[in-house]
């Protein structure tokens, strides 16, 4: 008699067809809301796992299949194929994938295949897999990555996307952390590694730390000294940037089109006991005059791919150009919301050098009174300095310790 499949099995399964079939990414699912929370998070993680390791899954696959199935029977076999070679239960998944298979019309009639070819790479999958190369980004973006940072630092970003990324916790300011156990890193961040469900660690329901990538907590750094000032973050949502200046005691306007994204950052705020003024709106019809502003700028968020690998596979990279376009508007008109003498910081999770240094290197062409400030801070290695006078960071810069994200910052003045 046949059994329901386990519904976070099902789920990522679904996710997949999602990310692969229709181009959305996973944080545009609605399909985990119905979860609970145990299944919604190993839905995630398979899924997720899925797409890391899906080019060793295809290979592996591949002399099973005479001819390609369905979009979604591949999508259960990749999914079991990864999970058998990462040492799942050969009887759990294999029954699984066989029972999802035979929930749909569209696939029932690919059970058996299901069945035995996840049979065949219960026994020989695990021992191939890591002999297998580690999976390349697709090509649309591993091409222009090498042709800025050459081929071999695209392999050691490659390795580092395929490792996953550990949790790093930007502490508040007076917080003691040490009963997370986590490694405190030179930036100031904790990084965690198999830290499991956020919202049961220590110190979260007190507000004591909020979940941001180190790298991420670099661009208010670089802001400076802001207490007391009024601070401008230009794209604030989901606010990890905002809650650093409000800790660093700014009048933050936190600014972001997106109202229901804004709902996260007064989570977040509600959540740590900050405040910070928001604002739904378009940062390029916004008004006012700041000391400090932000611009955390929509980009391709290719700097993140170790934690979102549905990213690469979700898009081809074709809305790139399109936001190089909205970029460049919001840096002018950030620039005309800057007091005389205030601190702009330009920045982006983006990998490709036309959203970050060649932003700088335009506007600079574009206003003759720019001036780019080359940051100051004992936690900066020099070779994270850009050209421009920026800060360059890479997936595969602190490759033993996680890594990081990718990330372009710069500080800009009008003088
Ligand atoms: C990179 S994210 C910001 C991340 C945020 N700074 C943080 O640290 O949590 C970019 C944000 O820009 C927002 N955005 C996109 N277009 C915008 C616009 N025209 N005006 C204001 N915000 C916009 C998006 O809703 C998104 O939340």
């Amino acid at each position: 008699m046949s059994k329901a499949p386990s519904p976070a099995r099902l789920a990522a399964v679904d996710l997949l067809d999602q990310v692969l079939g229709q181009g959305r990414p996973l944080s545009e699912s609605e399909r985990l809301e119905v979860l609970a929370p145990s299944d919604r998070a190993a839905a995630q993680r398979l899924a997720t796992e899925t797409l890391r390791g899906m080019e060793r899954a295809d290979r592996l696959l591949k002399p099973h299949l005479r001819k390609a199935p369905a979009p979604r029977v591949m999508n259960i076999l990749r999914l079991g194929a990864v999970e058998l070679c990462l040492g799942g239960t050969a009887h759990g998944v294999v029954s699984d994938c066989v029972e999802i298979a035979a929930a749909g019309k569209r696939t029932q009639g690919a059970r058996g295949l299901v069945n035995a070819v996840l049979r065949k790479l219960a026994d020989e999958g695990p021992a191939a897999w890591g002999k297998l190369r580690i999976p390349r980004l697709p090509k649309w973006l591993r091409d222009p990555l090498v042709e800025a940072w050459g081929p071999q630092a695209v392999a050691n970003m490659e390795r580092v996307h395929f490792e996953g990324a550990p949790l790093d916790l930007t502490p508040k300011p007076g917080a003691d952390l040490s009963a997370l156990g986590g490694e405190l890193l030179p930036t100031g961040s904790v990084r965690l590694r198999d830290a499991g469900q956020v919202s049961a660690l220590p110190g979260f329901s007190e507000g004591d730390w909020w979940v941001q990538d180190a790298a991420a907590a670099l661009p208010a750094k670089l802001l400076g000294d802001v207490a007391g000032q009024p601070v401008l973050d230009m794209c604030a949502a989901p606010g990890g940037k905002t809650l650093q200046l409000a800790a660093a005691g700014a009048k933050v306007t936190a600014l972001d089109l997106s109202e229901a994204r804004l709902k996260r950052v007064q989570e977040n705020l509600d959540r740590t006991g900050l405040t910070a003024t928001l604002v739904a709106g378009d940062a390029l019809e916004h008004e006012g005059q700041y000391d400090a502003i932000l611009l955390d700028a929509p980009c391709s968020a290719t700097g993140t791919i170790r934690r979102h690998p549905d990213l690469p596979h979700a898009h081809e990279g074709e809305r790139i150009s399109e936001l190089i376009g909205l970029q460049e508007a919001m840096l002018d008109h950030a620039l005309r919301l800057l007091k005389p003498g205030g601190r702009l910081v330009y920045a982006t999770c983006s990998l490709i050098p036309d959203e970050g240094e060649c932003q700088v290197d335009e506007a600079l062409a574009r206003h003759a009174d720019l001036q780019v400030i080359p940051p100051e801070a004992p936690w900066i290695e020099d070779r994270w300095r850009s050209e421009e006078g920026g800060l360059r960071l890479r997936p595969d810069y602190w490759a033993s310790r996680g890594g990081m994200d990718g990330f372009f910052m710069a500080v800009l003045t009008r003088g």
